[in-house]
């Protein structure tokens, strides 16, 4: 979503953004960035270009959704409810998860969001009345069994951590990550797959894995 959000400061008529241009490390036309550019292109974008929080989050919220759309239409989904479980970090990652849930409700998903660190913040409790106000639920447990998201859901959204992920997984998040590790439907991760060092590439650390 990164990218997405440079190419629509880039290809909006202002001064291009030179340092972030795709490089000769680019392959089959898409360019994954460094923790450290990704976090030189949030600084950027926050004080120089004078986006908002909000701004960002709602762009990459709907980019994610989209992105989801296209690779994930409803049309491809075996059961009848297409049935979405998003699963929020504590962070940005968690609040462009509530941002794409609300989105995914919009094009005709069937969401349902586990939140188990909310920040007490306006941001975050604006996003998630928002997602109450369209009636997507608010799991109040995880479930354990790998066999029962399966069974409930179509596809998983991972939007627990994005680009300031560091070291050892703490919990709850870590039991979390476990259960999605052993399921079978896709899971589609906001920006990287959760848990992974942020220097591996999305597509090199799981190939079921779709960063968006
Ligand atoms: N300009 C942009 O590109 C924007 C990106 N957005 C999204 O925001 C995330 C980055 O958000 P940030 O709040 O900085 O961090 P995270 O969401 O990755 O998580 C921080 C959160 O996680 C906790 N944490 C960190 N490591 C661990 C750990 N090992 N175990 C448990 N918990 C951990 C930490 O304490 C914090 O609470 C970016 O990836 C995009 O998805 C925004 O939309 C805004 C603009």
């Amino acid at each position: 979503d990164t990218c997405a959000r440079i190419a629509g400061v880039t290809g909006g008529g202002g001064a291009p953004c030179r340092k972030y241009r795709a490089g000769p490390d680019m392959a089959g036309g898409l360019k994954y960035l460094s923790q450290e550019e990704a976090q030189a292109v949030d600084e950027e974008l926050f004080n120089e270009y004078k986006f908002s929080v909000d701004q960002l989050m709602e762009l990459a919220g709907l980019s994610c959704a989209t992105a989801i759309a296209k690779a994930y239409p409803i049309s491809s989904f075996t059961s009848n409810l297409p049935s979405v479980l998003v699963v929020c970090g504590p962070g940005n990652n968690g609040g462009d998860g509530l941002v794409c849930a609300r989105h995914l409700k919009l094009f005709g998903y069937e969401p349902a969001i586990f939140y188990p660190k909310q920040p007490n913040k306006t941001l975050f409790e604006n996003l998630c009345t928002q997602c109450r106000k369209m009636d997507i639920p608010f799991l109040p447990e995880f479930p354990q069994e790998a066999e029962v998201i399966d069974g409930a859901y179509s596809l998983v959204i991972d939007a627990i951590f994005g680009f300031s992920f560091k070291g050892a997984v703490r919990e709850p998040f870590g039991s979390i990550l476990n259960t999605l590790k052993q399921i079978t439907i896709p899971i589609a991760s906001v920006d990287i797959p959760s848990g992974k060092p942020i220097f591996c590439s999305a597509a090199a650390t799981n190939p079921r894995n779709e960063g968006l």
